[in-house]
């Protein structure tokens, strides 16, 4: 909580203002029962009319300083509590960026989306509610009480018994209900990750006439969130019926009691009537300090899930190397015998890796699904860290570089083609901001999509839809390898990224990279021997391992993985042709 309080600190003023009013406003309801009081003693009693107006009067005016007050106090608390809420998101989304790729497969979206918005927005309520009502309620609660001990204290026994009783089952009723308002927000995750998976696989969900299941699945999520809703919500019910009649019953008590004492004389009935609706404010204090508790509760849970976030520290530390070391004749990528297991896994997916890459140099990597080679290209730009070994580039080991230089000097194509609501001309943009026009057209020229985008009646200014979603598979593909050429990278890593385009296309684009990417090192991730044949140097990965290192003839020769591959996706008379 005191990490998260760091938030308000620029609305010092505000977090100050806001309770101090509402203490006010708390003063002036204290006083209300003392002016009825002497309205029903002095004014009804000796029928003196022109007091009652005068008191009537004054009543209006602390009806009206409080509700001043009030809206005062509301208006700084609001301010406060959006300002946290700004505050804390803005810190989270930048704290989540600077997370590594190893985090964020162990925490999950889903989760991460619920905890920037809807637990945001709960810590938010919580702090506007605090700020309102964590000074008022107790203020009146005492207050009441002590107000009441002016009148008479014998009858402030009967107050002294009341409070703690309300207050126990009010306490006892939230001791059920709290935990179950925690749980409610582990439902929501579930229901974020429901959604979204459905959603992002809509067209899967469809094809497989899923959408029956799905909604089951959804139901049975989102019924097990309005149960555990109504749950609470029921044992919470019970908190006014059980607390108004605790109230009648200290009413009573005060008004049989109180009767003894008006005969002797020791207490006036206006002081009853005054004893009466103190008993009422503090009913109503107590329900409101009850809300108050399970908001900040909530609010609590929702501070703990928050900060559990900003708990995880990216297991990278960033590099301070800003230079270029880049020294001719030396090679540009190194992987010394490099071991990486992922977070949680049983097994390492690379085992022992070596090799080096010339600049100018292009390397295909090849392998069967799963055999690591996604895996290896991401240790080039430290999307994740070699467990074991040393991964270099430029003489440098990767570590050493700050993450922004690194990534500089690199274009990455990932596997799943991905582009970002805005227009082609943004997104071409990514790697360079102030990228010209002319740059953007020849890197969508290598990239074999410049017609695509001519045909387009905007051209460059052609909207593009959240992930890309105008535009076909193999055009999207094209167009994200026209965003890793832009500021002509050193390392070009192209993972599958042919995967949806025709052999004709591939060919032409592996042509154009090779034309055109001059003194870059070219990675070129396939499960297709024919994109990788005309390599420099072919790399054949078998379960994480480095079983083949050499030329398409070389490993024909001497590497029966490599042959297998091509023989299963040649006839043997064209793998001798190859
Ligand atoms: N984020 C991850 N967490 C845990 N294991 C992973 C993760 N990503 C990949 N793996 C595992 O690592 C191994 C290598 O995966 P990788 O994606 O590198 O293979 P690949 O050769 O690129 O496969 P494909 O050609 O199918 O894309 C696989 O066994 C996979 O299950």
């Amino acid at each position: 909580m005191k990490q998260m309080l760091q938030y308000l600190k620029a609305y010092k003023k505000e977090s100050i203002i806001a309770p101090l009013f509402k203490m006010l406003e708390a003063s002036f309801e204290l006083l209300v029962p003392i002016v009825m009081a002497n309205i029903i003693d002095v004014g009804i009693q000796n029928g003196d009319k022109p007091y009652i107006w005068r008191m009537c009067a004054l009543m209006i005016a602390l009806g009206v300083l409080g509700l001043v007050c009030s809206l005062t106090a509301q208006y700084f608390a609001a301010k406060a509590a959006m300002g946290f809420g700004t505050a804390l998101r803005k810190a989270l989304f930048g704290h989540i960026n600077s997370l590594s790729y190893n985090e964020l497969d162990q925490i999950g979206t889903p989760t991460l989306i619920t905890r920037m918005t809807s637990d945001i927005n709960q810590a938010q309520t919580g702090v506007n509610m605090m700020l309102r009502l964590f000074l008022r309620s107790p203020f009146i609660v005492i207050g009441a009480v002590v107000m009441a001990f002016t009148i008479s204290a014998k009858l402030t026994i009967i107050f002294l018994i009341a409070v703690p009783l309300i207050g126990l089952a009010i306490y006892l009723i939230m001791r059920i209900t709290v935990p179950i308002y925690k749980k409610v927000q582990s439902i929501l995750d579930q229901i974020v990750l429901h959604t979204r998976e459905n959603y992002v696989g809509a067209r899967v969900v469809r094809a497989f006439s899923r959408e029956k299941d799905e909604t089951e699945q959804f139901d049975e999520i989102s019924g097990n969130l309005k149960n555990t809703q109504l749950y609470a919500g029921k044992i919470s019910a019970l908190m006014n019926p059980i607390t108004y009649v605790m109230v009648n019953i200290a009413i009573l008590c005060i008004l049989w009691f109180g009767g003894w004492q008006v005969q002797i004389g020791s207490v006036s009935q206006g002081q009853i009537v005054a004893l009466v609706n103190y008993m009422n404010q503090i009913l109503l204090a107590l329900v409101a300090l009850a809300n108050l508790i399970v908001a900040v509760t909530r609010a609590l849970v929702c501070a703990i899930r928050i900060n559990e976030v900003f708990r995880v520290n990216s297991s990278m530390k960033e590099g301070a190397e800003e230079k270029n070391t880049q020294e001719s004749g030396k090679p540009r990528v190194v992987f010394d015998h490099v071991t990486f297991t992922y977070g949680g896994a049983q097994e390492a997916s690379l085992t022992d890796i070596s090799f080096s890459a010339m600049p100018g140099e292009t390397v295909g990597i090849i392998g069967g699904t799963g055999s690591g080679k996604s895996t290896l290209v991401n240790l080039i730009p430290r999307f994740y860290d070699a467990t074991k070994g040393s991964v270099t580039v430029d003489g440098q080991d990767v570590k050493a570089y700050t993450f922004r230089h690194l990534r500089e000097k690199i274009g990455v194509v990932p596997q799943k083609a991905v582009l970002f609501l805005g227009t082609i001309r943004s997104n071409l943009q990514w790697r360079k901001k102030d990228a010209k026009e002319r740059e953007l057209w020849k890197a969508l020229q290598i990239a074999q999509v410049e017609e695509v985008v001519k045909k387009k009646q905007k051209g460059l200014d052609e909207k593009v839809e959240t992930g890309g979603r105008n535009f076909s598979g193999g055009q999207r593909q094209r167009l994200t390898i026209a965003r890793a050429l832009v500021g002509e990278p050193e390392i070009l890593i192209l993972d599958d990224s042919a995967s949806a385009l025709d052999f004709a296309t591939d060919a032409a684009l592996r042509r154009s990279i090779k034309e055109s990417t001059g003194n870059a090192t070219v990675f070129l991730v396939s499960q297709r021997a024919a994109t990788v044949k005309n390599a420099d140097q072919i790399l054949v990965l078998d379960d994480g391992k480095l079983v083949g290192k050499g030329t398409h003839e070389e490993l024909l020769k001497n590497c029966n993985v490599y042959k297998e591959i091509c023989m299963s996706q040649f006839s043997s008379q064209e793998v001798a042709q190859l």
